[in-house]
């Protein structure tokens, strides 16, 4: 297990389709020059995989039998995120909508979220340890992932907002209507929300965010402040524990000076 820099920090990002997540978890890593995880990424990647590899997305029995054999690797660069599955770039075919439409089903499978847990662990684990912290963005990152994130924010929105602003991603690519993007984005939340296995939920101690009526720079800005406000919280802890160390310091050694008094003043 790698040790945590002092000052490392772990912000993890939860909530449903279309809040916002990768737009907000991105640009704050790259303002606070942390390291970015988009843990979505990494389910749409083993989908791909079984989905190339002829594996029956409807049995959980055969999803689970090839859950290990795709080797998936996510470079976490805020500015530049990678996905590969056996050294090969999924950035593309993991967007589609025959991945979209049946990731919910891979992702349920408990043998998936066992062996992507333990990487997603293990690259905070490394963020921790070897740069400023990290961002992961996903579902169930603040209540099973890592539980003991430094901040949990949970973000929200309408589905009415979400659907719009999926909708106009998908515009000239492959264009969905507003009713059938808002059905796909309500289904896809029911089936997330509703597996036995880690299901998208906001922890207890995880900070709410109502997106709805908030622009993309309003978001960022909003869990800007509350990284800092955690890091000056967490930097005035160990200030305090420091001085009262301190403190226990020179009160032994003014103790010890007047024990030493005392023994002098005796010998006298
Ligand atoms: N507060 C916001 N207001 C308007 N559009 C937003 C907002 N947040 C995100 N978006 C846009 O909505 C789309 C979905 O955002 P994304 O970050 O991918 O959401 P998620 O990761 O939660 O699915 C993107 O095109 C993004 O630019
Ligand atoms: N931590 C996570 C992240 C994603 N998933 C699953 C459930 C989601 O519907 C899919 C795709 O996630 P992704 O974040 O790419 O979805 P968006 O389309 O960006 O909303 O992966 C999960 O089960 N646990």
């Amino acid at each position: 297990m790698e040790t945590a820099a002092p000052s490392a920090v772990i912000v993890a990002i939860d909530g449903p389709s279309g809040t916002g997540k990768s737009s907000t978890s991105k640009a704050v890593a790259a303002k606070l020059g942390l390291r970015y995880l988009d843990t979505g990424a990494q389910y749409r990647a083993i989908t791909w995989w079984m989905i190339t590899n002829g594996v029956d997305t409807d049995d959980p029995q055969a999803i689970a039998l090839a859950a290990g054999k795709p080797a998936i690797v996510s470079g976490t660069d805020p500015a530049a995120p990678t996905i590969t599955v056996d050294g090969l770039d999924a950035s593309g075919p993991i967007r589609t909508q025959e991945v979209t439409s049946k990731v919910s089903a891979v992702s349920a499978v408990p043998e998936v979220r066992t062996l992507i847990t333990d990487l997603q662990r293990s690259i905070a684990a490394e963020a921790a340890a070897e740069a400023d912290g990290i961002v992961v963005e996903g579902r169930d990152i603040g209540t099973t992932v890592l539980p003991d994130a430094d901040l949990k924010i949970f973000l929200t929105a309408s589905a009415e907002a979400r659907a719009a602003r999926r909708s106009g991603e998908l515009r000239g690519k492959e264009a969905a209507d507003l009713a059938a993007t808002r059905e796909a984005l309500i289904k896809r939340d029911a089936a997330d929300s509703g597996r036995k296995t880690s299901p998208l939920a906001k922890a207890g101690d995880a900070v709410e965010v109502d997106t709805t009526e908030l622009t993309l720079d309003q978001v960022i800005e909003c869990v800007v402040t509350l990284v800092e406000e955690r890091r000056s919280r967490d930097a005035a802890q160990v200030e305090g524990s420091e001085r009262g160390t301190s403190e226990e310091h020179s009160a032994g050694a003014e103790s010890r000076r007047s024990a030493t008094d005392s023994t002098e003043r005796r010998a006298k």
